[in-house]
């Protein structure tokens, strides 16, 4: 692709300007359909000390972006070099002088604003995401929804804050002060995009910490609006910096900086890994890593007896492996089904999903990339050479780079899974499951916890005292009974085992974006 300056948009203002103009899906879309694939589309800027601007190193190289239902060149990226993301850095530095002095009502002010503004834009953030991301335009809602939520939670969070203080022993007054702790670098990924995003960006401008956001290089659209609405929003400059590019060069880049002083990062468990090694010398930087999954469903016997509590099983097993295409970190992806119930339940499981996620159906999007195809494309190969059965799905055909073909790829349910394969072990992140049955719940129990990860798990039980009994054994830092994705958003966040380190939500934000001092005074 010709990526030569006079192929770009000559102003690039005009070009946010155009896209912010659609306020409406079909002005949205009618934007995005004459770009003729393969050709000069337009190329994102980053958002920088509150301008929208290009990085200005010569050596940027810009990256491809594809809408994963066609296949089509949607837009291009810079992959920003280590210069421009250090000039991002600085703005945020000198931006942090005045915000973290900012008073919480002013902050808490710019945070509604905030907030307000993307409810407006709802519909158009909506558009653009489902575009972008491969997801369902009913999924894209839920999570705008979502980012409205992150800011306007935050933004009275930090308003009814309270500090612990206590008498030592008759001697001391002691209390907590905490200080906002400094510049922020954060990372999200490509399956929820503006969710997460603003699920790290939130907390920190709210306790007074400054940013330089990297969204995914695979869905940077939902930043790159971001941006325009904080500009519009009055955000100060400098608060928020958004850069675009990939993890090797951008990501690492931001990472390692001496002046930034907190990581904030959801993604793969391997990066998380590349993340704490590239810091490991950095002892003052804050970490919060939020990784992968391989989270169990355990279905009891008690769960199918009667048709309501069979009914809400079915569906809540369905939802926690589908949705979002299984591209959520907290999907279920390994379902266990007590034997006496296991048939009933694989068969009856097998025809809801049919019926509802099947390609075309409405609730199934595309995977998001044709990297991320190919390597769930990959494991369903191996699904066949292991001889699992294959109750639902098919490896889907190859496809070839600008094929102009969507990724689309149908739910698929598998059983007969050895417990050490690879596709009971591994992150597919896809619309995959496995279903094995178990005897008794201390081997539902065994199944469950025998992986690496620990990040969620789905419980179905109608009996009270095995909720508690089963759940509190679980090696999971979020454990659901008989729902799945409810979320608080002060309660804690995060995973165990290899699915990562700090929580955040609430007071656990809190903790990752804040510095703490014990004052003690004579009593
Ligand atoms: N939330 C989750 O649990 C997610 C899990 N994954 C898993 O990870 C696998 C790989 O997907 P990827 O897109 O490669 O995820 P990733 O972990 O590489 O990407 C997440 C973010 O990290 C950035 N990044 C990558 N390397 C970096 C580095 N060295 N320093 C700083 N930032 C860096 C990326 O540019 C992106 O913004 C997926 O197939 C899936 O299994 C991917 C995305 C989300
Ligand atoms: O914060 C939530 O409610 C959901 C978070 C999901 C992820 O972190 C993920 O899928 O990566």
């Amino acid at each position: 692709m010709d990526h030569s300056e006079e192929r770009w948009p000559k102003d690039i203002r005009d070009c946010a300007n155009a896209i912010w103009s659609c306020d409406t899906i079909d002005k949205a879309t009618t934007f995005i359909q004459p770009m003729p694939s393969q050709s000069a589309p337009i190329a994102l800027p980053n958002y920088v000390a509150g301008e929208l601007r290009l990085p200005s190193s010569p050596s940027t190289t810009y990256i491809d972006s594809f809408e994963p239902k066609t296949g089509r060149l949607l837009y291009s990226l810079p992959c920003t070099q280590p210069n421009d993301v250090e000039e991002a850095i600085q703005h945020a530095r000198s931006a942090f002088r005045t915000w973290s002095k900012t008073s919480r009502s002013e902050r808490s002010r710019h945070l509604r604003r905030v907030s307000d503004l993307l409810q407006e834009h709802r519909e158009l953030f909506a558009v653009w995401e489902s575009i972008d991301q491969g997801k369902t335009l009913e999924r894209a809602r839920i999570e705008v929804d979502r980012a409205i939520s992150n800011f306007s939670y935050f933004s009275t969070y930090i308003l009814h804050e309270q500090t612990a203080a206590r008498m030592a022993d008759g001697v001391a007054l002691t209390y907590e002060h905490r200080s906002p702790a400094g510049v922020f670098a954060l990372i999200s990924p490509w399956n929820m995009p503006l969710y997460l995003l603003t699920w790290k960006i939130a907390p920190c401008i709210a306790f007074g910490c400054t940013a330089v956001a990297k969204p995914s290089e695979i869905t940077s659209m939902s930043a790159y609006l971001l941006g325009i609405l904080l500009q519009k929003a009055g955000l100060p400059p400098g608060v928020v910096n958004i850069v675009l590019g990939d993890g090797a060069t951008t990501g690492a880049a931001l990472v390692a900086s001496p002046l930034i002083e907190g990581v904030s990062f959801t993604g793969g468990t391997a990066t998380g890994i590349a993340i704490r090694r590239a810091t490991a010398h950095q002892i003052r930087k804050h970490l919060s890593l939020e990784l992968g999954g391989k989270n169990p469903t355990l279905i009891f016997a008690d769960a199918m007896a009667d048709a309501s509590t069979r009914k809400h099983a079915i569906r809540t097993a369905a939802s926690a492996a589908f949705e979002n295409q299984g591209e959520i970190c907290l999907c279920g992806s390994r379902i266990y089904v007590e034997r006496s119930v296991y048939e009933p339940f694989v068969d009856a499981f097998t025809l809801y999903v049919r019926d509802k996620y099947s390609v075309g159906k409405g609730s199934m999007g595309a995977v998001a990339s044709l990297q991320h195809y190919n390597k769930i494309r990959g494991y369903l190969q191996l699904a066949v050479e292991e001889n699992a059965t294959f109750r639902l799905g098919a490896v889907p055909p190859m496809l070839r780079e600008n094929s102009n073909q969507g990724y689309w790829i149908e739910p698929t349910i598998l059983t007969d899974v050895a417990p050490a394969s690879a596709l009971q072990k591994d992150e597919i992140f896809g619309p995959v499951v496995t279903i094995t049955p178990f005897d008794t719940e201390e081997e539902a129990i065994r199944l469950a916890n025998a992986s690496e990860y620990g990040l969620a798990a789905v419980l179905l039980t109608t009996d009270g005292a095995r909720m508690r009994r089963v759940g509190e054994q679980i090696e999971a830092g979020l454990v659901w009974v008989n729902c799945w994705l409810v979320r608080e958003l002060g309660t804690p966040f995060g995973g165990m085992k290899n699915s990562g380190t700090g929580r955040e939500g609430g007071e656990y934000s809190r903790d990752v974006f804040t510095v703490v001092r014990t004052l003690h005074l004579p009593a």
